[in-house]
This record gives structure tokens, sequence and C-alpha cells, in this order.
């Protein structure tokens, strides 16, 4: 593992996330109403507004399809064109303004709505932030990163969906179709009902064709995320597939996967085929006019009705199918947000990393390890009853088979974990009585991977102390033996960076961290040797950029490589999560145990 570089951690008081109701505890559905609910009360009365302006739109919206009725109505039934002149002008009056003020009401919906959302965006972001800047590290190093990345993108986009453009399709579908059937059912309740049918029917069959959607899902999910995998896992490993000619084999895999998402679309599509036809079906225009004629005539044969009373439903009632369709993709919207406020929800409710009430700070450097053990499932412990004490200006090397806890062990001291057992005290004060501000500027992170910003070179340095003068940057970067490669950079130290350090070998990004762990100058260095593992050119000088940095400070190093530690005043064996062995390289290499046979073995493939 390791992913981290050199970090002075700065920290944020734990956001007060509204807390989650009793009753939701159990329930997966009112826990996402109940965290949607949570995500929008900040912005919930912009929220309504947007609803009602909608709503109040699509009644507006109404009035020309009235109007058409109303005129029609007055022209067939009027004695003579002139009778009806009042009429018709009065309604196309009242249509015309319907059309604008729906015009003029969406318009103030739309910017409530967008207003609204990015207000709630905003806040979402802000709270997530700050909650991530509080989840133990070690959560990101695990499943975390992943998840953080995306809620940050595709959850906060189902939530700007919505808020932006799912409400008011709900609304106005549903304003719609109420008003739209209300007066329908005014002109007359029995075609009223038989136009409705249509539609119902529509709904019917949607449901019907929905009902198997969660299985088939699943298994388009499954196998969408193998077409992903087979697609990320052929472009990450490109280099590898054209030099070892594995094309065919990585191919055949996305191949299968594909080949399986069809197969799994060819059965739901199959299953669902009648039903979705007869949803086509109710959702035509054509299917109404052909119903409300029908029942029309009848009616009008019986001598219940006229022609001129069918005329509304005509008119009307075509319209109403047509406003199902936003309400159906509008439902679609808010189940996906509520799923998606689920998971954001989650990320917030987060445990965050305990603070101590009291804050403790350290008196001095010495770093003990008091019977220290840690599970990361609660089952089987990655370390054991380590005990161990470092003094200032020591060096403590954690040797082992892979799979030791080596790594495990090294990110209790900065609290990415907390201990299970035991405790771990700097300067006499246990990690879990300092503030995470005093703890992480006590101590610098030396691991493998490099972590750079999209900033110039200084900056990425003095990220080790802000406030550091141009001075101590170059001061830190040349005891870091960088800085006569930083000055040969285009712009020298104003050159930006991005996330890869372009233009920079692997050597001197790693260089570039040590230089801004340098410039931290934190009494305690936890250190991963593998940093070291370059090529003998680059090893050479980060080696040099690293006895700089831990000159004087109490370190901890993971090593791989024995050599590399054999100087150090102790070693600690690790072994199964427990301390094997402990002494010096000659003591160890005496006892003849498990370092000496790993120290032999090392020699000789080094000899080999
Ligand atoms: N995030 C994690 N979640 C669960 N188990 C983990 C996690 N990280 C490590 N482990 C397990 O904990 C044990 C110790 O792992 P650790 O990475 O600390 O060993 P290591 O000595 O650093 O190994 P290596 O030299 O290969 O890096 C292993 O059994 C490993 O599988």
């Amino acid at each position: 593992m390791t992913t981290t570089d050199t970090t002075t951690a700065e920290r944020t008081a734990p956001l007060d996330n509204p807390p989650r109701g009793p009753a939701e505890e159990d329930n997966p559905t009112l826990v996402r109403v109940g965290a949607a609910a949570r995500l929008l009360r900040p912005v919930r009365r912009h929220f309504i507004t947007c609803g009602v302006l909608s709503a109040l739109a699509a009644a507006a919206g109404f009035l020309p399809y009235l109007a058409i009725a109303e005129i029609a109505r007055a022209v067939l039934t009027a004695p003579s064109a002139a009778a009806a002149a009042p009429t018709v002008w009065t309604w196309v009056a009242i249509g015309g303004l319907g059309a604008m003020l729906r015009l003029v009401l969406l318009g103030f919906s739309s910017h409530v709505g967008h207003y609204a959302d990015a207000e709630m965006l905003r806040d979402i972001r802000v709270r997530l932030v700050r909650r991530l800047g509080v989840i133990p590290l070690g959560w990101f190093r695990s499943a975390g990163s992943g998840q953080v990345k995306k809620t940050m993108t595709d959850d906060l986009e189902e939530m700007h969906q919505l808020i932006a453009h799912a409400l008011g399709e709900i609304t106005a579908g549903a304003t719609a179709i109420l008003v739209g059937f209300g007066y329908l059912l005014f002109v007359d309740w029995r075609m009223a009902l038989i136009t409705l049918a249509v539609p119902a029917m529509m709904l019917l069959a949607y449901r019907v064709s929905m009902r198997s959607m969660p299985a088939h899902m699943a298994r388009l999910l499954a196998a969408e995320g193998r077409i992903s995998a087979a697609s990320v896992e052929y472009a990450d490993g490109i280099s590898v597939v054209k030099a070892f000619g594995i094309n065919g084999r990585l191919l055949d895999r996305f191949g299968a996967a594909v080949r399986e998402h069809t197969a799994a679309m060819r059965t739901w599509v199959s299953e669902v085929r009648y039903s979705s036809a007869l949803c086509q079906l109710f959702n035509s225009e054509v299917t109404v006019l052909a119903v409300v004629f029908a029942a029309g005539l009848g009616f009008v044969t019986a001598g219940e009705l006229t022609f001129v009373d069918i005329l509304p439903f005509l008119v009307v009632g075509v319209g109403l199918p047509t406003s199902l369709t936003p309400l159906i993709q509008g439902n679609q919207g808010l189940r996906k947000a509520r799923m998606a406020a689920g998971r954001i929800d989650a990320l917030l409710n987060r445990e965050a990393l305990p603070e101590p009430a009291e804050p403790r700070t350290p008196t001095g450097h010495d770093i003990e390890l008091d019977r220290v053990t840690f599970s990361y499932d609660g089952a089987t412990n990655a370390v054991e009853d380590v005990s161990v004490r470092c003094q200032p200006g020591t060096v403590t090397a954690l040797v082992g088979p892979s799979g030791a806890g080596k790594t495990t062990l090294a990110s209790l001291l900065p609290r990415f974990y907390d201990v299970t057992g035991g405790a771990i005290r700097i300067g006499g004060v246990d990690v879990r009585d300092m503030s995470s501000e005093t703890l992480l500027s006590s101590m610098t992170l030396v691991f493998q991977d490099v972590a750079l910003l999209r900033d110039t070179v200084t900056e990425n340095i003095r990220i080790g102390r802000p406030g550091a003068s141009d001075e101590q940057v170059r001061e830190a970067a040349r005891a870091a033996q960088i800085h006569d490669v930083i000055e040969r950079l285009p712009q020298g130290y104003d050159t930006v960076l991005d996330a890869v350090g372009g233009g920079l070998s692997g050597g001197e990004r790693q260089r570039l961290t040590i230089a801004r762990a340098i410039l931290a100058a934190a009494p305690v260095v936890v250190l991963d040797e593998a940093t070291a593992a370059l090529d003998p050119d680059g090893e050479a000088a980060v080696q040099d950029a690293l006895a700089t940095l831990i000159a004087g400070k109490t370190v901890i190093v993971i090593a791989h490589r024995l050599h590399t530690i054999a100087s150090a005043d102790q070693i600690l064996v690790l072994e199964g999560g427990r301390v094997a062995e402990v002494g010096s390289h000659p003591v160890l290499l005496a006892r003849n145990g498990l370092y000496a046979r790993m120290w032999r073995a090392q020699q000789n493939g080094d000899t080999a």
C-alpha cells in the first residue's frame, strides 16, 4: 500500500450534519428520503417556490387549449359569426395571455430552480469537503477515494438534475393532468373518465414493463461494470499489453463483458416487449382521439351529448398522455436523486476521527508504542502487541516479510487509523489526546506515491510550511538536491506542475516532496524506504536528500531492502503483525533468526 506523501494536513472541526431520525435507521427508503430532505433543507423555500411557479406555469399553459376548445364551441353554437365574435376574442385574449404567462412563469421557475441548485450544491460541496477533512485518512486508502470521486461528481449531478429539472417536470406534468382532467370533469364526468382511462392504461403498462427492472438492472450494471473494468485494465496496462502481446486475451475479456451486456439487454427487452408496445399505444394522441371519438359518437347517438360537447375532449384530452411523459421522466430523476442523496448522506455521516475534548501538547519527540494492537476487520489483528521506544535523533527500521504489518504500524502514528488496543505516545502524550493539527504538524510522512498539486514548483514545496519565504523554499530545494533541476525547468520555480509532475522524473518528484518535508522541519519523520528504490543515480540523490531530512529527527522507516537500514539504531522485525526480533543489525545477525535469514536471502539475491 502507501499512497500519500509529505503531509501536514490542515483540519477543520467536524461540521454539523443534521442527524437522522430514529425511524430512519432500519429503513433504506426512509433513509434516502430523509437524506434528500436534509440536503434540500437549506434551500427548501426556493425549492417550494420553484415547484409552485412550475405548477402555475403548467396551469397557465393549459389556457390556450381551453381557449381553442371554447372558441370552437362558441363558433359552432352561435347563430352567426358576429354573435360568436365577442366570445371568440375574449378566449383569444385569455389563450394568448395564458401562453405568455406560462413563458414568464417558466422563466422565473427556472431562475429560482437554478439559484436553489447552485446554493444547494455549494452547501453540499462545502459540507463534504469539511467532512472529508475529518474522516480518518486510512479510509481513503482503502475503499474511500473511489466513493469520494463518485459522490463528488455523479451524485452531485443527480441532485442538480432533481432540483434544476426533475422538480419542474413533475409539478408541471402533475398540474397539467389535474387541471386538464378537472376541466373535462366539469364538462362531462363520463367522457372525462373515459378520456382519462387512456393515460391510466399507459401508466399500468409502464408499471408492468418496469416490474422486472431491478433484477435486469442489477445484471446490466454488473455487465457495465465489467466492460468499464476491462476498458480501464486495457488502457492502464497498454504498455504491458503491447510488450507481452496479450492484446487478444484482454480483448477477449472485453468481448465477453460486451456479450453479457447485450444478452442481458436482449432478455430484458424481449421480456417487456408486449408491455412496452402497450405503453407506446396508450401514450399516443391517435389512441386518445380514437377512444374519445368512439365514446363521443356513442353518447351523441344516444342523444346524451351534442358533437360540440365532445370538442373539449378532442382538444384537451389529447394533451393528457403528453403530460405523463415528463411526469415519468421526472419520477425517474427523483428516484436517482434519492439514491444519490443516500450516498451523499452516508459520506456526510461517515465517522469522523474523534478529536480530544482537551487537546494536549507533547513535551518531547520520543515515540513510545505501548502494546499496540490493530485490526482492520475486528477479527484478525494486522498488528498485535507491539511495544518499542524510539528516541529523538535515532532511526528505527520496521522490517519483515510482505504482509507482516509494517505499513499498518507506520499508519497508526499519524492516526490514519486508531489503535484497537494499547497506545502510541509522542513526547509522553497519547496521539489520540493531541489535536490532529498538533499531531500532523509534529510529523512528516514521506511515502511512496508522490502527490503534487497543479501549481507552481514553489507552491508545491511551500505546502510543507505555509508562509515560508521564497528563499526558505529554495534552501529546502537545495537540501533535497533538487534546486538545479528546478532551475533548468522552463519557468524555474514558477513552472506549473500537473498532478503527475509533468517534466520531472520519478526520483525528481520524490526529491521535490522531500524538499517539502525538509521545509516542514517536523521533529518526527515516518518514511517508506521504497521511496528510495530508484535507478542508481536517482537513488544516490534521493538517499542524500533523505539523509538531510532525517538528521536529528525521531525516524521510523519502513524498510524493504535491508542494506539501506543496516546502520539503523534499532530494527524491529515483524512477522504476522507481532514483533519477532528487535535489535541492531550486528545483534540481529548474531542471533541468526528471521532477520539474518532475510539478510542472507537479499545478499544472495543481490549477488545472483
Ligand atoms: N486497508 C486494509 N484493509 C484490510 N486489511 C489490510 C489493509 N491493509 C493491509 N491489510 C492487511 O493487513 C496485514 C498487514 O499489511 P501491511 O500492508 O501492513 O503489511 P506490510 O508489512 O506493509 O506489507 P508490504 O511489505 O507488502 O507492504 C496484511 O494481512 C494485509 O492484507
